[in-house]
């Protein structure tokens, strides 16, 4: 048996106990485990449910289970574990967490899309005029979401700057990251019926870090007038571990005032936001520290506005923000914001630098505030640039 030891300034302490997928050393199949200090906890010791390489059919057993599961690992890894079930996270593979059933990306930071609005249209208002009463969002690509650690391969496409007369095939000459927080849906909503703005805690199971891998060159010729396209839909990375929302009562703000009001069905009785605190490193350099307690639109408007038209939710459904940026220059989520459109290059590790090149490296991580003064960890999603085929 052993006793896990959890340092006392640990960000995965047992007010935090995120779940992921793991694979132990030599073994072929992946199952689910929860994070307790620098460990991995086998939680097939608890359930078979955890037999699976997706928290999916954990999820989709619904909230009551959910508060239950959390109580018997706060009892099983606060006593001694058997040897078996224990492992390093030095030791473990991590893939994939959850199985991603739809995506969908929002729009939420008024601060990020008034700065694209700026980059992207700048003979038009920042903010079009549907941006305060509904959180704007697009249908991502459910296939091309990849674990924290897999490798981005420069995507291709059509691009055309406002000075080029005809658009040209290659290799994109703007790729960029958009730092996120992402929500994945724990039990879902049938056909036709809407889900409530309070009715999120039954439904979301956890939160997870987010990076929409953006090629603005193709994006910007491309996106007019049906949205984002291929310019996104190439690869979009998510971290290991889903913080459960049950882990994050004490991170909860109050949302920015809202004006004008949104309409009935986006109002919530408590609006809540996340106390958040990312940082966005490029090449080992932390280059941005994105506040998400500033956005805009809150989580819970999100899932009601998504599914207000009757679309059904599922389990594993992922939303995700959109770009976490602060109203300072390095609360910026997005290199496009930051070098604003490449024009004003920031240096790393002494160079300047405006867009992505090939071998460089994104990491996003963040914490947040836990009970009694403590800090929940995320851990991170990472990702490097290879060259384009
Ligand atoms: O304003 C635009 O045309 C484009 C905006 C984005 O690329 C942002 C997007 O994907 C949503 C977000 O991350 O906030
Ligand atoms: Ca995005
Ligand atoms: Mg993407």
């Amino acid at each position: 048996m052993t006793r896990i030891a959890i340092p006392e300034d640990s960000l995965f302490g047992l007010a935090n106990l995120p779940y992921g997928v793991f694979s132990a050393p030599g073994a072929a199949v992946p199952r689910v485990g929860v994070r307790v200090g620098e460990s991995v906890v086998d939680l097939t010791v608890l359930d078979d449910v955890f037999a699976a390489p997706s928290l999916n059919p954990f999820m989709e057993q619904g909230h009551t289970r959910w508060v239950e599961v959390r109580e018997q690992v706060i009892e099983l890894v606060s006593d001694d574990v058997p040897d078996a079930a224990v492992y390093s996270v030095d030791a473990v593979a991590l893939h994939m967490p959850f199985e991603v059933a739809d995506y969908v990306d929002f729009y939420a930071s008024e601060h990020h899309a008034s700065n694209l609005g700026r980059l992207f249209r700048p003979d038009s208002e920042p903010l079009m005029p549907n941006w305060k009463h509904l959180p704007v969002g697009y249908h991502g690509r459910a296939g091309t979401v990849v674990p924290s650690g897999t490798d981005i391969v420069r995507p291709s496409g059509q691009r055309k700057a406002p000075s080029d007369t005809t658009p040209t095939f290659g290799p994109s000459r703007r790729l960029d990251i958009e730092a996120e927080v992402g929500f994945v849906v724990g039990t879902g909503s049938s056909f036709g019926t809407p889900v409530s703005a309070d009715d999120f805690d039954e439904r979301v199971f956890g939160v997870v870090l987010v990076n929409d891998w953006s090629a603005r060159d193709i994006q910007a010729w491309e996106y007019v007038p049906l949205g984002p396209f291929l310019g996104k839909s190439f690869a979009t990375s998510v971290s290991p571990w889903v913080v459960p929302l049950l882990a994050l009562e004490a991170a909860r703000v109050a949302t920015p005032p809202q004006d004008p009001e949104p309409l009935p069905y986006l109002l919530e009785k408590n609006p809540w936001g996340l106390d958040l605190e990312l940082t966005v490193s490029w090449n080992g350099q932390v280059v941005s520290r994105p506040p998400y307690r500033e956005m805009y639109w809150s989580p819970a408007q999100m899932l009601a506005h998504m599914t207000v038209n009757g679309a059904t939710s599922r389990t594993g459904d992922l939303f995700a923000s959109g770009t976490v940026s602060g109203p300072a220059k390095d609360q910026r989520g997005a290199f496009i914001e930051l070098t604003w459109g490449g024009k004003e290059p920031i240096e790393v590790n002494g160079q300047p630098r405006t867009f992505l090149e090939d071998g460089d490296e994104v990491v996003i991580g963040a914490t947040a505030p836990g009970p009694s003064g403590s800090r929940i960890g995320f851990g991170e999603v990472r990702g490097r640039v290879l060259p384009a085929r």
